[in-house]
């Protein structure tokens, strides 16, 4: 297995026992010792769990937007895939999907179980829907060999398309099905193999919590955990439970065991780390916490990350943005986005907020910060 239990609780050991040392230090500070305002604020930060950075998200979105350039033919500004929808979850791979296009990019997949396809073409004729994934109950009377050629014949359905995408997210919808999750796992291996990124949510986390080695130092990897989905990824690669009074160095050290793919632990503020530093946006965003918000930011995530990988190329880029991962600046601008929009959506609709009501505001919270024209 690839991660060593011994090793890792002595790293986190010696680590919190720094953490606790430093808490000491700064609690006497704070105690009538003459300490600047840095220091205090340092002291409050590290005694919430360790100092972080406030990410200049919007600085982040202006910077890797692209402009609505004349020459530039359909796909230049994106082809999104999404891996999920199964017979319970249709509308999480919509919402990551068609939040894809609402952002900007031009081409949106989702690749999905035969059921679920026909109810998400009905539910957006902008959607590109590939009924091409496999539950084991449908299955059921095939034997094993019959399964290894429907196994191949969904790897090599996927395989026509794959070389033109430019991230994938898995997990929205997917579902669990082991049979399903193996095909998933095969999809993954192949985008790797092929340098195309990937971002983890959902049902994907809980297929890479179980095969770490699918994304383990695959630096074109996003995880986007929630709570629970963080505290499986914490129990199982660092073997401990989730400690809220080392929440940044946990995160650090989580993502460097995991050979710095980036991950994005959502909550009250969402944190970012690729194992180098820890970031966090903070913006207002809603009250409400209707489900599908996360599939939001996983279809934006895949869009931004892909921009600011153009954008690390392009000759007018700004210095310190240039410098920083395009992972972190995808997960930094995503996040923002989303915040923005759930507080736009919820100004106007309040206790009835909904996922649908956020998607519908993406477009006007990214002109405001970077206007079409
Ligand atoms: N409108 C839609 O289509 C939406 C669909 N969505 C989709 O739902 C999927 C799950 O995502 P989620 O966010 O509910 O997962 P999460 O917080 O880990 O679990 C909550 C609790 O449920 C349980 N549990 C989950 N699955 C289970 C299973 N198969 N069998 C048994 N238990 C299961 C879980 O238990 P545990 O994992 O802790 O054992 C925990 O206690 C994912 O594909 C997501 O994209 C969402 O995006 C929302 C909008
Ligand atoms: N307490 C909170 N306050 C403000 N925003 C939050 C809070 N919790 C989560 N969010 C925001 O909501 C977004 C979705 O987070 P959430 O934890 O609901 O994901 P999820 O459970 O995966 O969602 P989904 O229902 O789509 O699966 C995050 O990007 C985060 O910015
Ligand atoms: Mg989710």
């Amino acid at each position: 297995m690839f991660v060593k239990h011994g090793m890792n609780s002595g790293f986190s050991s010696l680590a919190s026992s720094a953490v606790l040392r430093r808490q000491q230090f700064l609690i006497r500070s704070l105690k009538g010792y003459s300490v600047s305002d840095k220091i205090r604020m340092e002291a409050v930060k590290c005694l919430s769990g360790g100092a972080s950075l406030e990410a200049n998200a919007e600085s982040v979105l202006r910077t890797i937007t692209p402009s609505l350039d004349p020459t530039r033919h359909k796909g230049q500004a994106g082809k999104i895939a999404v891996i999920g929808g199964c017979r319970e979850y249709t509308g999480a791979p919509y919402f990551a999907a068609i939040s894809a296009l609402k952002i900007g990019a031009d081409l949106s997949h989702v690749f999905c179980t035969e059921g679920a396809a026909t109810v998400i073409k009905s539910y957006s004729p902008e959607l590109i829907v590939h009924p091409i994934l496999e539950e084991s109950y449908n299955i059921s009377g095939v034997n094993d060999e019959g399964k290894r050629d429907i196994s191949k014949k969904i790897l090599s359905e996927f395989d026509k398309w794959m070389e033109r995408f430019d991230c994938l997210v898995v997990g929205p919808g997917l579902g669990r099905d082991p049979f399903l999750l193996e095909c998933v796992s095969k999809i993954m291996t192949r985008a790797r193999q092929s340098n195309v990124p990937i971002v983890v949510d959902g049902d994907g986390l809980f297929l890479v919590t179980n095969s770490i080695e699918l994304v383990s130092g695959y630096r074109l990897a996003v995880l986007i955990p929630n709570v629970n989905e963080y505290k499986r990824l914490v129990q199982k690669v660092l073997g401990y439970d989730v400690n809220d009074q080392n929440t940044h160095g946990e995160l650090l050290s989580l993502s460097k065991q995991i050979g710095n793919v980036t991950i994005l632990r959502k909550g009250k503020s969402d944190l970012i780390s690729d194992g180098e530093k820890v970031q966090s946006v903070s913006i207002y965003g809603s009250p409400r916490r209707c489900g599908g918000q996360g599939d939001i930011l996983s279809g934006s995530v895949a869009v931004f990350l892909f921009w600011a990988r153009q954008c690390n190329s392009a000759a007018e880029r700004e210095s310190t943005i240039s410098r920083t991962n395009p992972t972190v600046l995808g997960c930094i601008a995503g996040s923002a986005l989303l915040r923005k929009a759930a507080a736009l959506a919820f100004e106007h609709k309040k206790r009835s907020t909904l996922t649908t009501d956020i998607i519908e505001h993406l477009g006007q919270s990214l002109e405001a910060i970077s206007p079409a024209s």
